[in-house]
């Protein structure tokens, strides 16, 4: 029903309450006036990182250089005036400053001399990244203790104004009187890092292979703005946190293989001293397969197949190997032959009745899942994974995503069936989501076991392969290890058919990409991380330093900022001591993938869609006063 303003009652209702916010003409213009001014700003930079794999100090080092980004500005603007070498002592002071500055004391070299110039050419970095923020943006993102002193430097015009430049002079002397430079060095060098990435995306993988996950979380979790795709192994992880037996023992296996027992038991205080005991006494050294590695698995494969024969709708029965295996024979036989095992330690299988644990398998995997689900930090990092991560998210035109979106054959969204329904495209996607979150909240059967289908199973959006732990666990002939993907991974090559996906996930942008990770960019082998003219990105670059022999490269990251896309290629990266003694920072080399046919504006974003939403709204609360249809409410 519309009234005499031609504005519904339910819209008038929603004035009414914007009324309650915006109580007079000014405060209401006043925000029109602010909004307009953030639409018409250039957007904010993302950045884009995918498959973590535990490599901290890697990701810790980009992190802290923005991926290359804080060095680019630094030799936009010093160049000329600076030398190599000090602007490089500039750069590891801005990655690093509390071990710069520590070293720096040592050796005697923090003088007041360099603490007013390396002052001055930091508020000229952080003038330079802030002048596509709004002051208000600016003045938030600074630590409120420094937040005036900041702020009036930022904004200073000194060439126009002698006064203020001996103001400005006089600041900083009396940062240095007071002896607060170092904590001013911190504000300042925080500051330009939180300007140079406005929104960080992390597209799955943080977790197994390399060692500290753990921190990255830590990390993650105190990060200004980000956002995560789940990808396999964090579903893995989340599963297991959740209970999932299957799930915790493939956590388990992957951690003992990479001899990555301290993420577990000093990250997360769960000991593996009962499983490692029990591996001990069980299992011999004679065939060089390191007993616990054995245990193991032979654990995994009798509760994989439990869930197999729980869920004849995952269609796995043909993953049902383990009652195959010949101990007399030392063999296996699979429909592509048979192939000798690369060991016949099986202590405790049971040939009537392959699947079951052992009671005191049993009992170490039982006292496990109460320290996963009693492990006060993994649950928060895991309730962080499920607050800040999703199957998938569409940002600014983008549609971002782990691992697959499963496709038949011909291209078509593939349906797939739960209790009976269809899902398909989004809807699938949306599905898988909602089962994940259900793992968390509900822990029951048959969520927590789709969570290890999801890690593992062929139509699975986050891996999309049948993955053949079973043959690497105990085949050495690597033919039978390759593991059959989804026909997304070759039909994601097509533009087109990334159009159709893109379109089914409502983006309809000639500027929208589909952004993954999973599959690493073999760069040696001449792969490229640029697919379907542009319009699939896949950055696994190989953070994972096991994975780098293969990449080439240290692993990948995309920016998109208002001028387009471009992806960085980094090489490896040593560790922070080396950086502080030698100044070597992580190597980048950036390839533009895609220039912006116009600049793109905060208008152009998704936020900024809502503002312009805001700001016509306000003005119709404008004309709702100026009509007397709202009455402003002075000095309530
Ligand atoms: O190289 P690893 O550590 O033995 O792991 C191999 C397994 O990991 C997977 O590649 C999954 O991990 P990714 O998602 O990192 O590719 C499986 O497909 C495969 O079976
Ligand atoms: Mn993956």
């Amino acid at each position: 029903m519309e009234n005499y303003a031609g504005y519904s009652d339910e819209y008038i209702k929603y004035l009414e309450l914007l009324a309650k916010e915006y109580p007079t003409q000014e405060a209401t213009f006043t925000e029109i006036i602010n909004l307009q001014a953030i639409v018409n700003l250039p957007k904010g930079t993302e950045h884009f990182m995918s498959d973590l794999h535990g490599e901290y100090e890697a990701f810790y080092h980009i992190l802290n250089n923005c991926s290359g980004v804080i060095r680019e500005k630094v030799e936009m603007l010093f160049s000329n005036s600076m030398s190599q070498e000090e602007r490089d002592d500039l750069l590891t002071l801005i990655y690093y400053p509390k071990e710069k500055l520590d070293l720096m004391n040592r050796k005697k070299l923090v003088t007041d001399k360099w603490a007013r110039k390396t002052l001055h050419h930091l508020i000229r970095l952080a003038k330079l990244l802030s002048s596509k923020y709004t002051r208000s943006k600016v003045r938030k993102a600074m630590p409120p203790v420094f937040r005036f002193v900041i702020d009036e430097l930022l904004h200073a015009q000194p060439d126009e104004d002698k006064n203020r430049h001996v103001y400005h002079s006089k600041i900083l002397d009396t940062i240095l009187e007071t002896g607060s430079t170092r904590s001013f060095i911190y504000a300042l060098t925080a500051l330009i890092k939180r300007l140079a990435v406005d929104h960080l995306h992390i597209i799955g993988d943080i977790y197994d292979r390399g060692p500290h996950a753990d921190k990255i979380m830590d990390n993650l979790m105190h990060h200004h703005s980000m956002d995560i795709q789940w990808g396999n192994h964090d579903i893995l992880w989340m599963g297991a946190a959740a209970g999932s037996a299957a799930c915790i023992a493939n956590v388990l296996r992957n951690n003992i293989r990479y001899h990555n027992l301290e993420i577990l038991e000093s990250g997360y205080g769960i000991s593996l001293r009962p499983l490692a005991l029990f591996a001990l006494k069980m299992y011999t050294k004679d065939d060089g397969i390191e007993p616990m590695v054995k245990a193991i698995n032979v654990i995994l494969s009798k509760l994989e197949g439990q869930v197999i024969f729980r869920h004849p709708e995952y269609n796995m029965d043909d993953r049902l190997l383990f009652h195959k295996i010949n101990l007399e024979t030392g063999t296996i036989t699979l429909d592509s032959g048979t192939y000798e095992l690369t060991t016949t330690d099986f202590p405790t299988f049971n040939p009537q009745d392959p699947y079951t644990l052992s009671p005191e398998e049993h009992r170490i995997m039982a006292d496990l899942q109460t320290e996963f689900l009693q492990s006060e930090r993994l649950q928060r990092h895991i309730q962080f994974l499920y607050s800040h991560g999703s199957m998938y998210r569409c940002y600014n035109n983008n549609l971002l995503f782990h691992g697959s979106l499963p496709l038949n054959d011909d291209g078509s969204f593939k349906e797939i069936y739960f209790d009976g329904h269809g899902y398909k495209g989004q809807a699938f996607m949306d599905h898988a989501d909602y089962m994940a979150r259900r793992a968390y909240t509900k822990r029951d059967t048959d969520s927590l076991d789709y969570m290890w289908y999801m890690w593992g199973g062929p139509d699975s959006p986050v891996s999309g392969r049948i993955v053949k732990t079973f043959e690497r666990s105990y085949i050495a002939d690597k033919d039978t290890w390759k593991e059959p993907e989804n026909a997304y991974f070759r039909l994601n090559r097509d533009k087109d058919e990334c159009i159709k996906i893109l379109h089914e996930f409502g983006i309809d942008s000639p500027q929208g990409h589909i952004i993954n990770g999973h599959t690493p960019v073999k760069v040696k082998k001449g792969e490229s991380p640029i697919r379907a003219e542009g319009k699939e990105l896949c950055i696994d670059g190989g953070f994972c330093k096991a994975y780098q022999n293969s990449t080439g490269i240290a692993g990948y990251t995309l920016i998109f900022n208002s001028h387009g896309i471009r992806i960085k290629a980094h090489y490896p990266f040593t560790d922070v001591e080396e950086v502080l003694r030698t100044n070597a920072d992580m190597g980048s080399e950036s390839t533009q993938v895609e220039l912006e046919p116009k600049r793109v504006m905060i208008g152009d974003t998704d936020n900024g869609k809502k503002l312009l939403q805001m700001i016509d709204d306000l003005k119709a609360l404008l004309q709702a006063y100026r009509q007397g249809i709202i009455i402003e409410r002075r000095g309530e």
